[in-house]
C-alpha cells in the first residue's frame, strides 16, 4: 500500500487473515480465508495492492488474483491496548518468484507497523495502523441518534473488536456495504444478548452512509417499527410510513423477535421486505434466534428471511473480551490495569454489556477516589458483581424488589408514572440493572416496566452510567443494590 495511505483498524483485522503466495509475471497471487473477505478485497483494495507490490518488487503488477482459502481460520490475537501514533504503513514482504500455488511464501497481506509480542509461548503479531478518528465511545455521554436514519453514530465497525467469536458475521456486514443487495440479501444476524448485533446493524448504517452519502438508511427496532405503525394506522398516515420504510436503500431491523405474535405488524414487514427485496434493496434483520425458530412467524415469512445469508455471533472468548475490554478504556482514555481488565474478562464470559458493566464500576470508582484501581481494590469492587455459578436467574421483580427496599419504597411505586424525584431515580437505576444484570433487550427492559418506551429505558441506562462517574451517591446505590440482588440470587 501507498506509505501514507491508512487502513481502517477493522479491515486491517480482516486482512490480517489473508497471505501472499507468490508471483507469476505480471500478477501476485494471495490467499484469503473466505469469498467475503475476497470481495471486501476485490472491491477496496486491488489498485492499493498491485500499486504497493509493484514498488516492493520494483516491476509492474498487473494483476491481483485472489484465491479462497478456508484454512486460513482466523487467530485470535491480542491487539494493541491503544491505536498506535500514526505511522506508515510498511508494504507487504515481495512474494517469491515462480509457481504462484506452492505456499513457498507466506505473508500477512495486511499492511501497517508490525509489533511481535510472546502470548502463552506462541509469538503473535500484532499489525496497527492509523486508524481513522475514533467514534465518541459508547460507554458514557450523550447518545445521538439521528432522527431521519434512526444510527448512533458511536456503534462504527472501526469501534468493533472482531475475534473468531464475531469475524464471519462482520466479514459479511462490512460486504453488504461494500457489494449491497447482492449475495447477502437478506443479511440475518443472530445470537444471544449483549454479543454486538446491534453495534454491527448501526455500523453497517454509519459506513453505508460514509460510502454512499445520497443514500437513504434506515435503522429500526422491530419494537419502533410496530409503534410506528399502529400509529400511522390511528392516524390514517400509512402513506408515509410506506414510504419511509419502501424507499430506503438499507433497511436495518433490529430485534425481529419482538414481532412474535403480532400479525399485522409482521404482514406489514413482509410486503415491505418483497418491496425492497424487488427493488434490490439491502435489507439486514437481527434476531435472538434462527429464523426457523422465530415462533409465530408465517412459514412464507421465515423462509424468505433464510434466502441471503444468516450468520451468528457467539460469545467472545477471552482473548477477544480482554481487547474489547483494553479498546473501551483506551476509547475512554481511561488507565486500567492490564491485571484488572484480565480479571473482569476471565471472570465474566457471556455478556459483552456485562463486561462494560465491570468496567464502569471499576472507574467509576477510580474517579470518585482519585485513586487507580489495583486488582485487590477490582476483586473487592466487582465481588457481587460477578456472578456465582450456584445463582438463580435474576429476574426484572427481583431487581424492582431489591431496589424499592433499598429506597425504602414499594415495588408498585416503580412500576407506577409517579414523577417524584426519589421515584424516577429509583426506577432509572432499576432500569440499568435490568440492563446489566438480565439478558433483556432495550424493548424488554421497557416491556417490564409497565409497557414503556425502549427510549426511555436507554435514556435511564445512560443518565445513570454518567451520574456513577460523577456521584458517588448514586456509585454507591448502583453497587449495594447490586449486591443484594446477587445475594438473593444466590440464597434464593
Ligand atoms: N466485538 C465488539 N467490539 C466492541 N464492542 C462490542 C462488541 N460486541 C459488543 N460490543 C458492545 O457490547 C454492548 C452490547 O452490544 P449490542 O447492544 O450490540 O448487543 P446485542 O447483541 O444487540 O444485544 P441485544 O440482543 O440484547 O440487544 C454494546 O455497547 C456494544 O458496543
Amino acid at each position: 500500500m501507498q506509505a501514507e495511505e491508512t487502513l481502517p483498524e477493522f479491515d486491517l483485522a480482516l486482512l490480517r487473515q489473508s497471505k501472499t503466495l507468490g508471483q507469476n509475471g505480471d500478477a501476485v497471487v494471495i490467499a484469503v480465508p473466505g469469498a467475503m473477505v475476497k470481495g471486501i478485497i476485490e472491491a477496496k483494495y486491488t489498485d492499493s495492492l498491485m500499486k504497493s507490490f509493484s514498488e516492493v518488487l520494483a516491476k509492474p503488477i498487473e494483476n491481483l488474483i485472489i484465491t479462497v482459502d478456508e484454512s486460513l481460520a482466523w487467530q485470535d490475537t491480542q491487539p494493541a491496548a491503544t491505536p498506535a501514533p500514526p505511522a506508515p504503513p510498511t508494504p507487504p514482504n515481495p512474494p517469491a518468484e515462480g509457481n504462484p500455488t506452492d505456499g513457498s511464501v507466506s505473508t500477512s497481506v495486511a499492511t501497517g507497523s508490525t509489533v511481535s509480542s510472546e502470548t502463552s509461548g506462541e509469538t503473535v503479531t500484532t499489525v496497527t495502523a492509523q486508524t481513522s478518528q475514533p467514534a465518541t465511545p459508547p460507554l458514557t455521554g450523550t447518545v445521538q441518534i439521528d432522527r431521519n436514519t434512526g444510527l448512533n453514530p458511536q456503534y462504527t465497525f472501526d469501534t468493533f473488536v472482531i475475534g473468531s467469536s464475531n469475524s464471519f458475521t462482520a466479514a459479511a456486514a462490512e460486504s453488504v456495504v461494500v457489494s449491497p443487495a447482492q449475495a447477502y440479501n437478506p443479511l440475518f444476524i443472530y445470537g444471544g444478548s449483549g454479543l454486538g448485533k446491534t453495534h454491527l446493524l448501526h455500523a453497517i448504517g454509519n459506513y453505508a452512509l460514509e460510502l454512499y452519502p445520497e443514500s437513504k438508511v434506515r435503522y429500526v427496532s422491530s419494537e419502533e417499527f410496530t409503534n410506528e405503525f399502529i400509529n400511522a394506522i390511528a392516524n390514517q398516515s400509512f402513506p408515509e410510513f410506506q414510504a419511509n420504510y419502501r424507499e430506503v436503500d438499507f433497511l436495518l431491523i433490529d430485534d425481529i423477535q419482538f414481532l412474535q405474535g403480532k400479525e399485522q405488524t409482521l404482514e406489514e414487514f413482509f410486503h415491505t421486505f418483497n418491496t425492497l427485496h424487488t427493488a434490490r434493496k439491502q435489507v439486514v434483520i437481527t434476531s435472538d434466534v434462527p429464523p426457523k425458530e422465530l415462533k409465530s412467524f408465517a412459514e412464507r415469512i421465515k423462509s424468505r428471511l433464510e434466502w441471503g445469508l444468516m450468520t451468528d455471533i457467539q460469545p467472545p472468548n477471552l482473548e477477544t473480551r480482554i481487547a474489547i475490554l483494553r479498546r473501551k478504556s483506551a476509547q475512554e482514555k481511561l488507565e486500567v490495569f492490564d491485571d484488572v481488565l484480565e480479571y473482569i474478562a476471565s471472570n465474566i464470559s457471556s455478556n459483552i454489556r456485562e463486561l462494560e458493566g465491570a468496567l464502569v464500576r471499576i472507574t467509576a470508582y477510580a474517579s470518585l477516589t482519585g485513586n487507580s484501581v489495583s486488582l485487590d481494590t477490582a476483586k473487592e469492587i466487582l465481588r457481587d458483581f460477578i456472578t456465582s455459578k450456584n445463582s438463580r436467574e435474576i429476574t426484572p421483580k427481583m431487581i424492582v424488589d431489591e431496589t424499592a427496599k433499598y429506597f425504602g419504597l414499594q415495588s408498585e411505586d416503580i412500576m407506577s408514572t409517579d414523577r417524584s424525584r426519589t421515584v424516577v431515580n429509583s426506577r432509572q437505576i432499576a432500569m440499568y440493572l435490568c440492563r446489566e444484570l438480565t439478558e433483556l433487550s432495550l424493548p424488554k427492559v421497557g416491556e417490564a416496566f409497565g409497557g414503556r418506551d425502549h427510549t426511555t429505558v436507554m435514556h435511564a441506562v445512560k443518565k445513570i452510567t454518567n451520574s456513577m462517574n460523577e456521584d458517588s451517591t448514586t456509585y454507591q446505590s448502583v453497587t449495594e443494590i447490586t449486591n443484594q440482588i446477587r445475594r438473593a440470587a444466590r440464597e434464593a
